[in-house]
């Protein structure tokens, strides 16, 4: 079929966000899911898709366009993102922002060495806010940024938590300071501490025999992730995880608060709402898998980041289109 052909490699939340997302896209298909699980145990949400081991993921290097890599950025994807990267096409959503210069290097180096295009770090943070950071500082040079998140459920720490020893399962929300926004939104351009912006708060659901004090610390001091936050870590039963916090919303807005010609505030503002975190995360992966295929098919090689993606590629209109509608 002339349709991209798209594959998950990983089947959690943004698994199934991606699952979703692809229901709705003209132009592209799923064809295939793969997972470090026992394939025979997992239920699609769409019937018809094949599951495979993720140990035999290379043997169908030639029967997908784009694979959306799925993991978890504390400790799946530094390892799926290079090894994937050599044989396919890939989107990925990671997210440990001090270790991206990092990850890029790795992820660069295996896709030139499989001759693929690798899009790292593609979501709404890093992602679109990225985008819209990088607006702001170019349109007002004279100006500062701000960036705040929730109240909501942060998928990437949620992952960190449930990889910590002892943990069965966790999620963690992100809070932000009503103080510093205040400050923000008055135009005072305060100069703001990461501790000063948000707090975290963690329910935490124990494996059995688990040292709670020993999980506790281990979340306090996890670098890039906790350690430069005000922490909270409550422990809660499997069945009150299950009952109170299934739902992932979450949301947030970048702010750009600068001055032109001798005395002009200028306000540049992006936010987002989310009902689902995971499903609004996995329609970006969707709409940049679009571009990989497209700069594949340009001959491109080699890690990308929003940074390098031109608008249009995103979009299943053509050019022309686009230029007739929406300039
Ligand atoms: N850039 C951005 O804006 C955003 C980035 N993210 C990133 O997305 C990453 C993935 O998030 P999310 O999908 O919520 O993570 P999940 O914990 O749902 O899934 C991570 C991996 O764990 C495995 N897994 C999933 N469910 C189970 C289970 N019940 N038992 C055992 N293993 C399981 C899957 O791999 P397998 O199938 O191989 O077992 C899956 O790929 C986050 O770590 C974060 O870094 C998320 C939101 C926004
Ligand atoms: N990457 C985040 C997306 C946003 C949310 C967030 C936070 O609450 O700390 N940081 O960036 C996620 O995994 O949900």
């Amino acid at each position: 079929s002339s349709k991209i052909r798209i594959a998950i490699a990983g089947y959690g939340n943004l698994g199934r966000g991606v699952e979703s997302a692809l229901a709705c896209t003209p132009d592209m298909e799923l064809v295939a899911v793969f997972t470090r699980r026992d394939p025979a145990g997992l239920v699609l949400q769409s019937g018809g898709v094949p599951v495979h081991a993720m140990a035999r993921i290379e043997d169908f290097v030639d029967a997908v366009d784009v694979l959306i890599l799925c993991g978890g950025s504390k400790t799946d994807l530094p390892e799926q993102g290079p090894a994937l990267a050599a044989l396919f096409n890939t989107v990925d959503s990671f997210d440990t922002h001090a270790k991206v210069p990092e990850y890029f290097a790795a992820v660069d180096a295996a896709a030139r060495g499989g001759k693929r295009v690798a899009v790292i770090s593609v979501g709404w943070d890093p992602g679109l806010f990225s985008i819209n950071r990088l607006y702001g500082e170019a349109v007002l040079p004279d100006g500062a940024s701000y960036t705040f998140w929730g109240k909501g459920l942060s998928q990437g720490h949620s992952d960190a938590l449930r990889r910590v020893p002892g943990v069965q399962g966790a999620v963690q929300y992100t809070i932000p300071s009503q103080a510093a926004i205040e400050r923000v939104r008055s135009g005072s351009r305060p100069s703001l501490t990461t501790r000063e912006k948000h707090t975290r708060e963690c329910h935490v659901v124990l494996e059995a025999g688990a040292d709670p004090s020993a999980v506790e610390q281990a979340i306090l001091t996890m670098p890039d992730y906790f350690a430069d936050y005000d922490t909270k870590v409550n422990f809660i039963s499997a069945e009150a995880l299950r009952r109170d916090h299934a739902a992932m919303p979450h949301g947030g807005f970048v702010i750009r608060s600068g001055t032109t010609g001798v005395a002009s505030s200028q306000i540049m503002e992006f936010g987002l709402k989310l009902d689902s975190n995971p499903e609004f995360t996995s329609s970006v992966l969707v709409a940049y898998a679009r571009a990989a295929f497209r700069l594949g098919q340009q001959g491109e090689v080699g890690a990308r980041t929003v940074f390098d993606i031109a608008p249009g590629l995103l979009s299943p209109k053509s050019a022309a289109e686009l230029r007739k509608e929406l300039l």
